[in-house]
């Protein structure tokens, strides 16, 4: 464990894209075993780049990122994808193979721990199936097991989305506008069953989000990010107007898609329109 317990420990990450577009400066953040915490920030701002900065999917430009202990910046091949194991993601789009079942998507999350033949041939463990269907379970899919997963509402994409993070059992979720592509009532099952992964396993959640009420709501802690830094971090109690627009800055946030106002800021579909939402609102 890192100081002060923490299970991450962002310091100084900087990300200059080609074309000298600073995405992130010296932004340094901390995050706990268990805790929630969610990155606010006008699109653009840099909250995917910070997440994919982590585990390396994006290679930071400078500043160190300490996770369980270890620097992952200096990680080679080997030791960065044993790292992997232990931070799994989800996504806006949730990344699911829609021509398999939601049990085999579940499963494609143990891929990291298996040679890449044994991934290949699809070969899992008793205890792996095993875990694949607990997890599903917790998720509330059980039923859907063996469904194919283009059959699947967005909620309950995402969900298998969750499910196939849980199965790597991870320490911390990197959750990527996960509810950007959902309808409201989805998008509260999906939050509410991220919010029990923190709770009732232990696992920390960093999640990217659109909609301030949601991140109110659900988190332990907030940071808000505007052109790349880090311009607040606290107590959802801590959030109050000013803050908001420290954060979204000259945007009006009356003219953004979702066309709602602080302090109920929901800001849904501001960054990926709608496809994918549930047309029933059944998540
Ligand atoms: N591959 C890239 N090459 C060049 N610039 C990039 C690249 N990826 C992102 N950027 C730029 O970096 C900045 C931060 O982008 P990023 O996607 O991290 O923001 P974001 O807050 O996640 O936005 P959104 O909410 O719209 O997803 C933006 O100016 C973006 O245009």
């Amino acid at each position: 464990m890192t100081d002060k317990g923490n299970l991450l420990e962002v310091r100084g990450l900087t990300k200059c894209y080609k074309g000298d577009v600073k995405a992130l400066d010296n932004v340094s953040i901390d995050v706990r075993r268990g805790e929630f915490v969610t990155i606010i920030g006008a699109s653009g701002a840099g909250k995917s780049t910070l997440l994919r900065c982590i585990n390396r999917l994006i290679e930071p430009t400078t500043g160190t990122v300490a996770f369980d202990g270890r620097e992952m910046t200096t990680l080679g091949k080997h030791d960065l994808r044993l790292a992997r194991q232990r931070i799994s993601m989800i996504f806006q789009h949730y990344n699911l193979v829609y021509r398999m079942t939601a049990i085999e998507n579940v499963l494609h999350g143990r891929l990291g721990y298996k040679s890449t033949l044994a991934g290949a041939l699809g070969l899992y463990s008793e205890d792996e199936k095993a875990l694949a269907f607990k997890v599903l379970d917790q998720v509330g899919l059980s039923d859907f097991a063996y469904t194919r997963t283009d059959q699947l509402s967005g909620g309950q994409k995402q969900r298998v989305g969750i499910a196939r993070a849980l199965v790597q059992e991870p320490l911390l979720m990197l959750c990527d506008e996960p509810i950007a592509s959902l309808d409201p009532k989805s998008s509260r099952t999906v939050m509410e069953r991220l919010r029990w992964v923190a709770d009732e396993l232990n696992i920390a959640c960093l999640v990217n989000l659109h909609q301030v009420d949601f991140a109110l709501e659900f988190s332990d802690r907030i940071i808000g990010l505007a052109k790349g830094k880090k311009v607040f971090e606290g107590t959802p109690d801590e959030v109050n107007e000013e803050v908001v627009h420290e954060v979204y800055g000259d945007i009006d946030i009356e003219g953004l898609p979702g066309d709602r106002m602080v302090p109920t800021i929901v800001q849904a579909d501001v960054a990926g329109g709608t496809a994918g939402a549930s047309s029933t609102g059944v998540a």
